[in-house]
């Protein structure tokens, strides 16, 4: 099976960004939600401008990234001084806009390494991009941050999380290798209360606004840059990274599998692809998958931009909260199902770590049974 990578430049195919909202409004489902009231209307807000900002820091460094922003973590994956001044950008941001309530924070990052001798350099150079994307802004007006306390706001990640009480939960950057390639990334932020996700933001600096992994479109724009948001009972929305209007929207009404497309890590040490690729042909998907990097995944399908996203880690690899909580609820209030292989929901509640049945799907209520019968039958046949 061959596939589809997308890049920032794969956008540019459908011309008028209003035809990503017409598209993805033709789901059936009722929209009783848009009337009901929220309750975390604070928190959302303070979310989308803290992932805003964080992805004016990314995209920064993506446009300029040199050897030495890049280090490697003790488990051999990448990490940059994006991922950290994100990190650090965040945590600032949803202390400073919710000052009267307490703060805990479940994130990827820490700053062990940067407080080593080596890590001098690259600590004044986080620091001073932290603070020249706060000054963007305009509302920090305070002086600037030192470099303790931009390893002060990285180590506010340092929560554990679990069943009671509300933690924030961070991927500063989702994707780095995607970000390294100059591909996808996602700043991913969401909110626990009680162990239940109920605010996700996904900031896709690189998502074109229009919809991508369609074979049968043309058009000469490629802008880019897409910001999710969902709070729980209220939808999901998206906008434009340098602020659009949002619109909401919703995951593909399809019930047919022939006509579904399905989503699936880039890196193939992230998933297996082979096991993705036998589901797929079972369930009669005809087209190719389309492999991108980071939650983006979970962004383009709320929006209906193909109906599946398949995630099968190798053995013994335990997924991280931070990796799907935001894109678990952006997919949900569009109207979107994401389950464990044996169909049972992520459970957020249990710390930094999701314990789950062998993999992560998700597509729309239609399909689910289908797809969850395909994967049923796939894993015994590989058993
Ligand atoms: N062996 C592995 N199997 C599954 N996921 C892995 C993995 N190694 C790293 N990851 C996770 O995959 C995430 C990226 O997902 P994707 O493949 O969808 O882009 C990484 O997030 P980070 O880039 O934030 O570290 C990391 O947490
Ligand atoms: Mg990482
Ligand atoms: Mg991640
Ligand atoms: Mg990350």
């Amino acid at each position: 099976m061959g596939s589809i990578s997308t890049t920032a430049s794969v956008g540019s195919r459908i011309n008028c960004l209003t035809r990503v909202f017409l598209s993805s409004s033709s789901s059936s489902k009722p929209k009783t939600f848009a009337s009901m009231s929220s309750s975390y209307h604070k928190e959302l807000a303070a979310a989308k401008k803290a992932a805003s900002l964080a992805a004016r820091l990314c995209q920064k460094v993506q446009k300029a990234l040199v050897q030495s922003d890049v280090q490697s973590k003790s488990d051999k994956s990448p990490v940059t001084i994006a991922d950290y001044g994100s990190q650090a950008v965040v945590s600032f941001v949803l202390e400073k806009e919710l000052p009267s309530e307490s703060f805990s924070l479940v994130a990827e990052e820490d700053s062990v390494d940067l407080r080593k001798e080596e890590g001098h350099e690259i600590l004044q150079r986080i620091t001073k991009l932290v603070n020249d994307t706060l000054v963007t802004d305009g509302t920090y007006s305070a002086s600037p941050l030192s470099a303790e306390d931009v390893l002060a706001a990285i180590d506010s990640g340092k929560s554990e999380g679990g069943p009671h009480g509300r933690h924030w939960v961070l991927d500063p950057i989702d994707g780095t290798k995607g970000f390294l390639r100059g591909d996808q990334y996602a700043i991913a932020l969401a909110l626990l209360d009680e162990g239940k996700v109920v605010l996700g933001v996904l900031g896709c600096p690189n998502l074109p606004l229009a919809p991508i992994g369609s074979h049968d479109q043309h058009s000469s724009n490629d802008k880019v840059g897409c910001l999710f948001s969902a709070e729980v009972g209220a939808g999901t929305e998206m906008q434009s990274l340098d602020g659009s209007l949002p619109v909401k929207v919703h995951v593909s009404a399809t019930e047919n599998p022939e006509e579904a497309s399905f989503f699936e890590s880039f890196e193939a040490a992230h998933s297996l692809h082979d096991l993705s690729s036998t589901i797929a042909k079972k369930l009669g998907v005809k087209a190719p998958p389309v492999r991108i990097d980071s939650q983006a995944k979970y962004g383009a399908l709320s929006r209906g931009d193909g109906a599946i996203y398949l995630r099968f880690p190798h053995k013994g690899y335990r997924e991280k909260i931070w990796d799907h909580a935001a894109g678990a609820i952006v997919v949900t209030e569009a109207g979107g199902v994401v389950s464990d292989a044996a169909g049972n929901p992520l459970d957020f509640s249990k710390g930094r770590y999701l314990d789950l049945d062998t993999g992560i799907i998700v597509t729309n209520q239609k399909l689910m049974p289908l797809l969850l019968k395909a994967v049923r039958e796939s894993l015994d046949e590989k058993a």
